[in-house]
């Protein structure tokens, strides 16, 4: 009975179902029985549930498909953008503020080439790095890249020393294409040095200013890596105020000097995006070139100050670093000004913060004219050095300021010393007029004595 009941549902299901139209066809026979017994083995919810899987299995096949095409695409179009960067005629800046566009090719200008680098400048430095990384980041910088073997040439087998800093020794060294270059060659046993690297070719790439020292090349070759940069002839600012150096740093280029690195600062802070602390400012990485003009060098601790939320072991030089850094840990653009505060008394005094420069400073701030006694005796006879040398003075203090808010900003450092610098050149026309007079006069008595003699000489009767 319960047999004959099960027979007729599944002949109604049967004459319901397109199998029923299958079975008429002579050579859907076979087709037919197939389906017949697939029928009796899967129940009708069986087929619903098999149904969805395969759509859901369908359907996560396509998204992954959507899912990998997109990034594939997006991977394409960001390394066609990093390629593109120092092809680019116009790239966005930040200048004091202001936005507005400037030509790449320009090779000195008061401005910030910004480019896509920092997103993977910032992924390089998260990751640790492996050596094809290092080459993708530098290669991606647009920066030049040198064989271990052309480096050996250009320094002559690495006998061209010029000095030894923290990073490993540094060589001078002449390119193939006759370019004088300072060659930094990094320690192969410094982890330290390594980072370094890594963030003077990441934050160089993009900076570019005529008071920085300029990234020309690098080498990563043979387990080595290496630094090119623009040669700076002569040297840093610590080895002219306290080297052996006949060169005697006059006044006029001091405040010269003041200003360049107050520049090379502003383009960091206030020009570029994000803005960047330099963190080791000092007067070994100001260095000079064969005008005497400065530039700000050695980037290898400065960090954008994006990335500078977190605190990070005490890095810096002693005698230049901010006394609120020490306590808190936190580094900000105003301990960049406290450290260039240091190296405006250097400039006034020619004492090295290791001689107890900070003593000195606190006695000559007692009272106003207390900077004449710590002056640089060598600048004495210097025309309006005292007066100047007080106002540069003033300013310094300010940058000293305990209390990092109430230190300046680089931007009013920078038009103070600018302000002390104008006055001076319009002092300096006023005397030269002046004694442009005085020659005039003296010429005009000169002649008319002359002439007069002449006269006498004639016999010439001679009416006053
Ligand atoms: N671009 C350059 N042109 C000419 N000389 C350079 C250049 N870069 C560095 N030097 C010289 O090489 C020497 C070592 O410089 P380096 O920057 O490695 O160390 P430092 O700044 O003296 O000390 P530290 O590494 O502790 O900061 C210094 O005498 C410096 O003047």
């Amino acid at each position: 009975m319960k047999s004959q009941k099960s027979t007729t549902k599944q002949t109604r299901f049967v004459q319901n179902s397109p199998i029923k139209w299958v079975k008429h066809w002579p050579s859907g026979c076979s087709l037919y029985l197939i389906l017949n017994i697939y029928r009796r083995m899967v129940h009708k919810g069986d087929l619903v549930v098999i149904g969805i899987s395969v759509g859901l299995t369908i359907g996560i096949f396509i998204a992954s498909l959507v899912f990998f095409g997109i990034r594939w695409y997006k991977k394409r179009a960001y390394l066609r953008r990093c390629s593109n960067v120092h092809s680019a005629s116009t790239l966005p800046i930040r200048s004091n503020g202001r936005s507005s566009t400037i030509d790449s090719s320009a090779d000195t200008t008061d401005s910030v080439s910004v480019n896509g680098l920092d997103n993977l400048a910032k992924k390089f430095q998260i990751s640790w790095w492996s050596n094809r990384d290092k080459v993708r980041l530098a290669s991606a910088s647009g920066i030049p890249r040198y064989s271990h073997k052309d480096i050996q040439k250009a320094t002559q087998n690495f006998t061209t020393i010029l000095g030894h800093g923290a990073f490993g020794p540094v060589y001078k060294a002449t390119m193939a294409t006759g370019e004088v270059v300072a060659v930094k060659v990094l320690a192969s046993d410094s982890q330290q040095g390594e980072r370094e690297f890594q963030t003077e070719v990441s934050l160089l790439g993009r900076l570019h200013h005529r008071n920085l020292v300029n990234l020309v090349g690098y080498c990563v070759d043979k387990g080595q890596h290496m630094l090119i940069y623009e040669f700076m002839s002569n040297g840093s600012l610590a080895s002219l105020l306290y080297g052996q150096e006949d060169r005697l740093l006059s006044w006029d280029e001091r405040l010269q000097i003041a200003l360049d690195i107050s520049h090379g600062i502003e383009y960091l802070h206030d020009g570029a995006v994000p803005p960047v602390i330099h963190r080791d400012l000092k007067s070994a990485n100001i260095l000079l070139d064969r005008s005497m003009r400065a530039k700000v060098a050695d980037f290898g601790l400065s960090k954008e100050q994006a990335l500078d939320g977190s605190k990070s072991s005490l890095k810096g030089t002693h005698g230049y670093m901010d006394p609120a850094y020490i306590s808190t840990y936190q580094f900000t653009t105003k301990s960049d000004i406290f450290s260039f505060g240091v190296i405006l008394f250097e400039l006034v005094t020619a004492i090295h913060p290791n001689q107890n420069l900070m003593a000195y400073i606190n006695l000559a701030s007692m009272s106003p004219d207390g900077v004449d006694d710590i002056l640089d005796k060598r600048l004495v006879g210097e025309s309006n050095l005292v007066v100047e040398a007080r106002s540069l003075a003033v300013i310094a203090h300010k940058c000293l300021h305990k209390t990092p808010r109430k230190r300046p900003s680089i931007g009013e450092v920078s038009q103070a010393i600018s302000k002390i610098k104008q006055k001076r050149l319009s002092k300096e026309v006023t005397m030269s007029f002046a004694e442009e007079d005085i020659l005039q006069v003296v010429n005009r008595i000169g002649f008319q004595q002359v002439e007069l003699s002449k006269m006498a000489a004639k016999n010439v009767p001679i009416t006053v």
